[in-house]
């Protein structure tokens, strides 16, 4: 039986600086994350949403604080376990976009498979589950180099899903699509954090989708780095000074920016 993760922090950080060796990036992040949540990640460009989530999945060490899965620091769990704890959704182009969009979710299953790869029935069932939830059976035998934007960014989703992993991050996963495609995948994701009690974690400028369709967000600012439900944050005036506010401003009535003339 699968252990109910709704009821506890999988994710958390605590008075965390991320950054690089001669760049601190920012610092003073806090945030606890539950099982079946869908966050976002938001803050103007540079401010480190990238670097966050890289630190987050262990790509680089944080440059202080800590970052804990399952109430265990990060940096205690081996490549292998951490794998099948933690997926990552790039939007960096695929090193082979010659696989075929079956193959590619297949590949989700690799912190599971021996090590010529061979996939067991239940590595074929969960690849099978994941084609389906993203609507991909039907091109499950397409090339990922005769996908649209969209429908790469989906098989990208199809992997991290057939990884089956507690925690999801996905970097930016709406860019390069257009409105409907956008709201789609955000869609997507909280229906597969909501259904599946996964904790997903995306980047994105999107700030006013986020703020309708996320249960929580992290507001990356510089200095305090708020977090909470949207909501909260609105009540908070947290999103009036993203931007200059000769140029934009927040309206907290409807949740949206608005150009300044
Ligand atoms: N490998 C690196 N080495 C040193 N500095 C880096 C490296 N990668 C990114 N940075 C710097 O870290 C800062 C944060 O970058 P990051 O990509 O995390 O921001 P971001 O919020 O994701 O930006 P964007 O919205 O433009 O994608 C930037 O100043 C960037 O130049």
């Amino acid at each position: 039986m699968k252990e109910d993760t709704s009821r506890h922090t999988v994710l958390s950080a605590t008075d965390l600086a991320i950054g690089y060796k001669k760049n601190k990036v920012a610092r003073h992040i806090n945030f606890a994350l539950n099982g079946g949540e869908l966050t976002a990640i938001v803050g103007i460009n540079g401010i480190g949403k990238s670097t966050l989530l890289r630190t987050m999945a262990h790509m680089q060490p944080p440059l202080s604080g800590s970052i804990e899965v399952d109430r265990k620091p990060l940096d205690t769990y081996t490549p292998q376990k951490l794998s099948s704890k933690i997926s990552m959704v790039l939007t960096e182009p695929l090193a082979s976009k010659n696989l075929s969009v079956a193959e590619l979710v297949a590949l989700g299953r690799q912190p599971y498979t021996n090590w010529i790869g061979t996939l067991t029935e239940d590595d074929r069932q969960k690849t099978e589950e994941a084609l389906a939830a993203l609507g991909l059976a039907s091109i499950r035998k397409k090339k990922c180099y005769e996908l649209s934007d969209g429908q790469l960014q989906r098989a990208m989703i199809a992997r991290a899903l057939a990884q089956d992993t507690a925690i999801i991050l996905l970097d930016e996963p709406t860019t390069h699509l257009d409105l409907y495609h956008k709201v789609q995948i955000l869609k997507l994701l909280k229906s597969i954090a909501h259904e599946t009690q996964k904790t997903v974690v995306f980047t994105t400028h999107e700030i006013e989708m986020a703020i309708q369709l996320c249960d929580k967000m992290l507001l990356l600012n510089g200095t305090d780095n708020p977090f909470g439900q949207p909501c909260q944050l609105i009540e908070q005036g947290a999103f009036e000074a993203i931007f200059p506010d000769d140029t934009v401003t927040f309206d907290g009535e409807t949740g949206t920016f608005r150009i300044k003339k």
